[in-house]
């Protein structure tokens, strides 16, 4: 018999007091042991229409909710006695007519007795906004459709009524009632045009454990699965998957595969349940988690131990490090030593002394460091004629023989300086790792899975290519080509990584309500191609979940800005959010005073990201943009997005040719695409008149 937990039951014993949490979790551990075990007090639940709900007895006040059939037994939900009861007596649990995945629908008669939780709004001073008005006539989104379409969709009977008459307005007041599936293909729909029916159930399928049904329950095979599920505080993430995350978690591919979608689509969550995955099913494995920065590569680690149950059998094989973290710790494995690090403070000195030196003119210090960065030491150029040859996206058009024969001494004399210096830049160490693998058979992990792939360098993936075995599991990347800020595009398969066939996008966004990521959508094209011409395509993504509409507010100046969003800030803790559930970004550092004195004003203590900051508890985040990357919050607020600061004025100022613009101007959008994307709940974009040109695209976001 299958012993199963609902989702719904975990998200109602979180919100119990922990006494009774802990006599709710005793419980349920007799129940796996032995549910016929006569000291558990069962009654069935007269009313409800669902002849297999029972109550189990936790103590005097609170009371199980469970159903059992002959193959299953599934812990549906827990509260206090009437409430309940109350609950189960508004259950049944059926079977989606065509995929035959089984669900927890709730009775429609008695809806009406439920208030459906909406959220307020925070009122600002009306002449600082200049929001747009919404639309106030909303038509029904779904009249077309028949009632076969919406059952086949998977709506359940007793809904299809108030379906068929939702709108936009209220479509996601219907969306605790639906089940989630129905959710998205109706929100598919609304986006495509096409309404996408799931293919038929097999015959002898569990209908508990179809792909679908995992979502919302889950089998305990064990104690230990059982304690994991109850002990730590409950993600849903850790249990329940989208059937599109779990089949990339646990399936098998031919070669290097990439997971995308766009922000807030799980891509990391695949990539720790993959990790934990290859843990627990290859005794041989040992595994590399590698991503972005430390605090990324914390939170990873963080995030796996919980998946892994802090297991230290598992524990030992895997290393969960940043990008740089990885190669440096090879580099001292080979080396015996530890690299010294040449950083830009190292760099862009000794490019203005070799420039001085060999009195070049016509170049900007900027330019030098650009194409250092991009070009020179990303590629790993060791002479002339290779500098020449070098694949250069965009740069191509602007440099001819005579400027690269000017230049190369140049970068030849700095790369001298900093060997003088004995100092290795980030990429020489990525450059020495790989060159010390690349034919060598043994390499140093089974597994590698990268995170937030799109921001691997040159260097980086060549390091990654020449680390991996050769065997087409070895390789998987997640990342979103819509938040690449901090490398230039290259091409993939030139370094042997080809995921063409393999590369699958998420759809369904759990970050991030309906509106806000409608908007932010607005800010990147639908379809972004890869140098290699993969496509990533963001149309018929949905979110779960409605919010407010995102603010724009346009201010007469920063003193009105940091006052309103003062004011925001200390609405938004009077309603109930804690300071950390609370982010300030802005696009550069010379901007983080407005931030600050806008959460100064709101009575708090501003808390600044940087690449160390991991605990935020009781304090506003500020920080810039690029340290936007992987964070969450419940309302985000993006200030100082004035006309000239956002896209950055001396990045454009300095661009030479239409290629470079374009780059410049898709790396501004995708930071400001990160920063409003790291909102759950609520976004608030602010500057002050003129106001950013990318205020207009968000504008347009909302349907
Ligand atoms: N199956 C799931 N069930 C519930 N929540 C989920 C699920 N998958 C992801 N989430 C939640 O959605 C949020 C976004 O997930 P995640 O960080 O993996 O997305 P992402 O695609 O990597 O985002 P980004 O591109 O912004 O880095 C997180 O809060 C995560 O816990």
């Amino acid at each position: 018999m299958n012993f199963l937990l609902a989702d719904t039951f975990q998200s109602a014993l979180a919100k119990l007091n922990n006494d009774e949490q802990k006599a709710v979790k005793l419980t349920v551990f007799d129940l796996q042991q032995d549910p016929s075990n006569p000291g558990l007090q069962f009654h069935r639940i007269d009313g409800s229409k669902d002849p297999n709900f029972w109550s189990l007895r936790v103590n005097r006040d609170i009371r199980l909710i469970v159903h059992k059939t002959k193959s299953s037994f599934l812990v549906a939900y827990v509260d206090h006695h009437d409430d309940a009861y109350k609950w189960a007596e508004r259950r049944r649990i059926d079977k989606h007519p065509r995929t035959g995945a089984a669900r927890i629908v709730e009775v429609r008669e008695r809806v009406e007795e439920i208030t459906i939780p909406r959220y307020i709004e925070a009122k600002l001073p009306a002449p600082a906004i200049v929001a747009e008005a919404p639309s106030k006539f909303y038509p029904p989104l779904f009249l077309k459709l028949s009632e076969e379409d919406l059952l086949n969709a998977g709506v359940p009977q007793d809904w299809i009524e108030d379906v068929r008459n939702a709108s936009e307005d209220n479509f996601f007041d219907l969306a605790d009632y639906i089940p989630d599936e129905a959710i998205e293909a109706l929100m598919d729909y609304v986006d495509t045009g096409k309404l996408v029916v799931p293919g038929e159930a097999a015959p002898d399928c569990d209908p508990f454990v179809h792909p679908d049904a995992q979502r919302r329950f889950r089998v305990m095979d064990n104690v230990e699965e059982l304690e994991q599920a109850l002990n730590y505080p409950w993600d849903k993430w850790a249990i329940y998957l989208h059937p599109a995350q779990q089949q990339l978690v646990d399936g098998s591919f031919s070669g290097p595969t990439r997971v995308a979608g766009s922000a807030g689509t799980g891509k990391t969550v695949v990539a720790l349940h993959r990790a934990a995955h290859i843990l627990r099913t290859d005794r041989q494995a040992k595994l590399l988690l590698t991503t972005f920065s430390s605090p990324l590569s914390n939170a990873l680690e963080h995030k796996l131990k919980q998946l892994l149950h802090d297991d230290v059998n598992l524990d030992h094989r895997v290393s969960v490090l940043p990008f740089e973290g990885v190669a440096k710790q090879l580099f001292t494995l080979v080396h015996a030593h530890d690299p010294k690090m040449a950083r830009r403070e190292h760099v862009a000195p000794a490019l203005t002394q070799a420039a001085k030196e060999l009195n070049l003119e016509g170049f900007t210090d900027r330019f030098l460091m650009s194409e250092w960065r991009n070009v020179v030491d990303a590629w790993q150029i060791d002479g002339h004629e290779a500098y020449a040859r070098v694949p250069r996206l965009g740069r191509k058009n602007r440099l001819g023989n005579r400027q690269r024969e000017k230049l190369w001494p140049v970068f030849e004399r700095a790369r001298e300086i900093l060997a003088s210096q004995n100092r290795y830049t980030p990429a020489t160490v990525f450059g020495e790792v790989a060159a010390y693998y690349k034919d060598r058979p043994n390499k140093p992990f089974t597994h590698i899975i990268v995170d937030e792939a799109q921001d691997l360098g040159v260097p980086e993936l060549k390091m990654i290519a020449a680390m991996a075995p050769n065997d087409p599991e070895s390789l998987f990347f997640a990342g979103d080509l819509g938040q690449r800020i901090f490398q230039e595009p290259f091409s993939w398969l030139g370094l042997g990584i080809d995921v063409r066939g393999r590369s699958h996008t998420l759809k369904v966004n759990y970050r991030t309500s309906h509106q806000i990521r409608q908007s932010a959508d607005k800010l990147l094209p639908t379809v972004v191609r890869d140098v290699d011409g993969i496509k990533e395509d963001r149309r018929g993504t949905v979110s779960v979940f409605n919010g407010p509409d995102p603010e724009i507010q346009v201010h007469s100046d920063e003193n009105e800005e940091i006052r309103v969003i003062g004011l925001a800030i200390h609405e938004a803790l009077e309603e109930g959010l804690l300071p950390e559930e609370i982010g300030v970004f802005v696009r550069s550092s010379d901007k983080l005073d407005r931030a600050r004195k806008a959460v100064k004003e709101a009575g708090q203590v501003p808390l600044e990201l940087s690449d160390r900051v991991e605990d935020r508890i009781g304090r506003v985040a500020i920080g810039t943009m690029h340290l936007a990357k992987g964070l969450e919050f419940r309302q985000v607020i993006v200030m100082a997005c004035d006309e000239e600061v956002l896209p950055d004025q001396d990045r454009i100022d300095t661009v030479a040719d239409e290629v470079e613009l374009d780059e410049v101007y898709d790396t501004e959008r995708h930071l400001f695409y990160v920063a409003c994307t790291r909102a759950r709940e609520k976004l608030i974009v602010s500057g002050v008149s003129p106001a950013s040109e990318f205020f207009a695209d968000l504008k347009g976001g909302v349907i």
